[in-house]
């Protein structure tokens, strides 16, 4: 067993905090330093991906110290806990274990009467099969028609990994001819977003797949009944058209109102979910499942790294252990994610969930307030869009905001000219490279207008190309960063207690049960 201590309680994190302002990166990364830095700085990923940390303010001292750290956190131990089946999410008293989806870490974990990794992998199975016979034609609308479309309705964790890895892998289908199905995505209660997607899509050959794990999410429900309402204006059977993703213990596991129904459990939170059946469904219909399978080996292959205890030989845990040096020792409060592949145009938004939904907390595993800041405010946005908007801030402001930048040696279509002797995809590249250095090193300028004072860190996540395998690695990457991060902060990265107020003062406006500026803000809003 572990022992869960707050950060400030320990000896090594004590010895961290001596390391404050010992690396000047103007310094560190300019001439030769700043090449040996970019060289050996770097740890292996899986699927060919690097993570390379030379434009952080760490040197050989402060890694020792950040090792020291995750030995004293028990890092890898408290992960070795969580795979084997420990109850790791202790607010809602469940296990954590959406690393089993892709693959067996530890032991054989036996919960409600069943081996989960048994009970994963035929949820997989018969979603595979599904998706088959929609392809092949087996399944089909009532008047015998293929399906073209499927369209994903839900919220949160049931919307924003299965958007983002669905627009990460598109283009990609589509060159290596795997591409099945149009994926849309309904996700808002505002019913110009339903209405909006309606309105651009062939109901009579749509399948809709209803994702909610609790099943009762306010949001999904009533989008739910928009399409049923489009459904049955278009004269169409609405339980022909949908299927299900839920948990065994939903309202909508049992009904009849579709045409299958697909299954994760409580130990799987909305925001790790895109592994499970909730990214399953969607991505096997677009794209087959063979491709889903391999996006599954590449989060597998990532996990694997995760178990080892060197810093040098696990990216997530030495990402995880610089960015709480950065929001802890170095007092930085936010930090952005910029991939320069338009592919990952989403990703940056399924990161602000699992990263702010995880690790923004207050108090510790045992409900204790904790005296140091937790998560960090995350955005993002690709490059080199983001270079044209909020990187004058980022150079020039007076926050420092660690960057994290994700970018690939090849595009995915593979379409592209040469223009003034260089490719569009060199030019992304040799902006990304670029951004490091002016970041870390800045110039001096006499006219402080122009002046860049540099010291701005960054790390990059440098791959072949994005392909099923490389989304799954960097999918499982983050995954596991913000589950170290958790472990450090000592607070629980599995529960979202923070989103419940707003829900339930929604209802009580919707139930006209407002006093005082509720009520006011009611009726200033015309409810
Ligand atoms: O899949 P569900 O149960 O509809 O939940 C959707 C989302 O709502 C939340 O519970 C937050 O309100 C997220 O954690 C979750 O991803």
């Amino acid at each position: 067993m572990t022992n869960w201590k707050n950060l400030d309680t320990l000896d090594s994190y004590k010895a961290l905090k001596a390391c404050k302002g010992s690396v000047d990166l103007t310094t560190v990364m300019a001439g030769e330093s700043g090449a040996d830095r970019a060289k050996n700085y770097s740890v292996p990923m899986a699927e060919k991906l690097t993570y390379n940390f030379a434009a952080k303010e760490v040197d050989d001292t402060v890694l020792e110290k950040l090792a020291a750290l995750a030995k004293e956190a028990e890092l890898v131990d408290k992960f070795q806990e969580l795979y084997n089946g420990a109850v790791i999410n202790t607010g809602e008293n469940r296990l954590v274990l959406h690393q089993m989806t892709r693959g067996q870490l530890g032991e054989p974990v036996k919960a409600d009467g069943v081996d989960k990794r048994t009970f994963y992998v035929e949820q997989q199975n018969r979603i595979a099969e599904f998706a088959n016979k929609v392809h092949n034609g087996e399944i089909t609308n009532a008047a015998g028609e293929k399906f073209t479309t499927v369209v994903q309705i839900g919220i949160g964790g049931s919307d924003l990994g299965p958007r983002a890895m669905y627009l990460a892998l598109e283009n990609w289908a589509k060159k290596n001819g795997t591409f099945k199905m149009d994926a849309k995505f309904i996700s808002n209660v505002d019913p110009d977003d339903a209405a909006a997607v309606l309105a651009s899509t062939d109901v009579a050959h749509a399948i809709f797949v209803l994702v909610s794990k609790s099943g009762t999410t306010l949001e999904t429900l009533t989008n739910e009944s928009f399409v049923k309402d489009a459904l049955a204006k278009a004269g169409l059977d609405a339980s022909k058209h949908m299927i299900a993703v839920t948990s065994e213990t939903s309202p909508l596991a049992k009904s009849d109102d579709y045409l299958a129904a697909f299954f994760m459990d409580d130990y799987i939170g909305g925001r790790y979910s895109s592994t499970s059946a909730v990214g399953g469904a969607v991505l096997s219909l677009a794209f087959g499942p063979d491709v889903f399978a391999r996006f599954l080996n590449g989060a597998a292959a990532e996990d694997e790294t995760a178990k080892n205890t060197d810093i040098r030989k696990n990216p997530a845990m030495l990402d995880a252990l610089i960015g709480v040096y950065e929001r802890n020792v170095l007092g930085y409060p936010a930090t952005t994610v910029l991939p320069y592949s338009q592919a990952l145009s989403r990703f940056p938004a399924h990161l602000q969930q699992l990263d702010m939904e995880s690790n923004g907390k207050s108090v510790n595993r045992f409900g204790e307030p904790v005296d140091y800041p937790t998560g960090p405010v995350l955005f993002g946005e690709p490059g080199t869009n983001g270079q044209h908007s909020f990187y004058q801030l980022l150079h020039q402001g007076t926050d420092i905001v660690p960057l994290q930048f994700i970018a690939f040696k090849n595009s995915q279509i593979g379409t592209d000219v040469e223009i003034q002797g260089s490719t569009s995809q060199k030019k992304l590249c040799a902006n990304v490279a670029a951004q490091i250095v002016a970041f870390a090193c800045g110039k001096k300028d006499e006219n402080s207008n122009k002046n860049f004072k540099g010291g701005r860190p960054s790390s990059i996540i440098i791959g072949e190309q994005l392909d099923p395998e490389t989304l799954g690695a960097l999918l499982a990457h983050f995954e596991n960063k913000v589950m170290f991060q958790g472990f450090l902060w000592n607070i629980n990265s599995f529960d979202q207690e923070g989103v419940q107020l707003g829900k339930v003062l929604a209802k009580k406006v919707l139930a006209h049960e407002t006093d005082g500026a509720l009520k006011v803000f009611s009726d200033l809003l015309n409810i």
